[in-house]
């Protein structure tokens, strides 16, 4: 059943709920009623399936919506290549899977007139988009709303923003996405990335930076939430979808479509972003990630960071995920006699995290809003020198940590580099010497 439809301060209304069957019209009378695919459907509208799951699986799993629109989506010319830019898919085999613990500075300014597409990067990835395993990290720095609107058909996109607010102009209706929130686009919805905000500088050019995690296999789904209970992490019904909202223009727009790892364009006669109507489960949404619920220890121990999942994409192995999305909220931390700050480890899965704002509790210095630091399977890892000699004498009294926001792309397979991460400027040179003398202390 769908949730309430509600309006929000950016004036937008949303349907609220994870995974729900929503229903949204534009036009009253526009949605029919009781069927999907009536013999002439309501106001001269053309019905049209999307498919996010084979149409035989199971009922938990099967996910489609219904769209009501001006044109079919099938009314459009043939598609030819056009360049990739920096958009790299899996599989990832041109660098040597690389051991070491690296990480990024901020991407460089974008040349202006760089869109949110033309602004994506690869950083790197694993499994092949046409098996539909894997995933991708990518990062965004644009300076331009777009013109022209894009589709993935290799897999979801979840974007997160890390400077500037975004107005996603989808085929379901629009949603606002400001750093701090998360966006997920499902596999092959057509949408157009509108730049809300100005320069942090002062400049009067829009701009917009953040990462997005695209996600071949499984959708993302809430995690189970076992011994927790009913309630927690990310809450269901602080998702938000948006409302059918349509435009109705003629004339050439450009329509560009990822499929098996390269861009495809066609000139359409009319905007694709017709849907007057809808129903259905497979849609984008909004999430708030001030809202995540974050569970920890009131006792001793730092817990695991799957305690924070906010969406996991599962394998057919229960509990391996292909990809999790991690937050790193404000909390409260009181451990009693613990190492509160992450503790030292090497993971089987591989760890690509950023920052959206502040600082981490792990790192002093060097991991900064907008950059990245990626830890390969069974790299060794954990807090710097700074970090580890500072929490071993901090009295233990209750503390808040809330002077950042950071995120763990999770994933069960390591993250080959593209050539441009592998080689970039902005890849940190040193960034091993953080664990540089880590003293001896044994005694016996
Ligand atoms: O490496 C990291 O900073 C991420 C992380 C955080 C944590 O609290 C425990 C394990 C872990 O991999
Ligand atoms: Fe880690």
């Amino acid at each position: 059943m769908s949730g309430d439809a509600r309006k929000t301060a950016e004036g937008l209304t949303y349907l609220t709920g994870f995974g729900n069957e929503h229903a949204s019209e534009a036009v009253p009378g526009a949605l029919p009623e009781g069927r999907n695919s009536p013999q002439r459907a309501p106001l001269g509208l053309y019905a049209e399936q999307l498919s996010g799951s084979a149409f035989t699986e199971p009922r938990a799993h099967n996910r489609r919506s219904w769209l009501y629109r001006i044109r079919p989506s099938a009314a459009h010319p043939a598609f030819t290549r056009t360049d990739n830019g920096a958009l790299r898919t899996a599989p990832f085999t041109e660098t040597v899977p690389d051991p070491n613990r690296l990480r990024w500075n901020p991407l460089p300014d974008p040349a202006p007139g760089t869109d949110f597409l033309a602004g994506l990067w690869t950083l790197g990835g694993n499994g092949d988009a046409t098996q539909r395993t894997g995933m991708a990290v990518h990062l965004y720095h644009a300076n331009a709303s777009m013109e022209r609107v894009f589709s993935n058909a290799d897999g979801e996109l979840l974007i997160v923003p890390e400077r500037g607010g975004l107005l996603l102009h989808t085929e379901f209706g629009r949603l606002h996405v400001e750093p701090a929130h998360v966006a997920l686009i499902p596999r092959g919805v057509r949408f157009r990335v509108e730049l809300l905000d100005t320069a942090p500088d002062g400049g009067q050019s829009p701009t917009a930076r953040g990462y997005v995690c695209e996600n071949y296999g499984a959708p993302f789904q809430l995690p189970d939430l076992g011994p927790i209970g009913a309630n927690g992490l990310a809450n269901a019904r602080d998702f938000r979808a948006p409302v059918a909202a349509y435009e109705d223009a003629e004339g050439p727009v450009e329509v560009v479509n990822k499929f098996c790892g390269n861009l495809w364009t066609a000139t359409y006669d009319h905007t694709p972003l017709d849907v007057v109507a809808w129903h259905g489960n497979h849609v984008p949404y909004v999430y708030d990630l001030r809202r995540f619920n974050v569970i920890g220890s009131i006792s001793y121990d730092h817990p695991d960071p799957s305690i924070f999942t906010v969406l996991t994409s599962p394998s057919n192995t229960p509990g391996l995920a292909g990809v999790d999305f991690v937050v790193f909220a404000p909390r409260w931390l009181v451990g009693e006699d613990t190492f509160r700050p992450p503790y030292f480890h090497r993971n089987v899965m591989s760890e690509y995290m950023g920052l959206i704002e502040g600082a981490y509790d792990a790192k002093a210095e060097g991991f900064v809003p907008g950059g990245g630091s990626l830890h390969n399977m069974m790299s060794a890892h954990g807090p710097d020198r700074e970090t580890f000699d500072r929490a071993g004498a901090a009295e233990l009294k209750p503390q808040k940590i809330d002077d950042g926001l950071a995120f763990m792309f999770e994933t069960r397979w390591p993250v080959i580099l593209t050539p441009q991460a592998a080689g970039a400027g902005h890849l940190q040179q040193r960034y091993d010497d953080v664990w540089q003398g880590l003293e001896r202390h044994f005694r016996v």
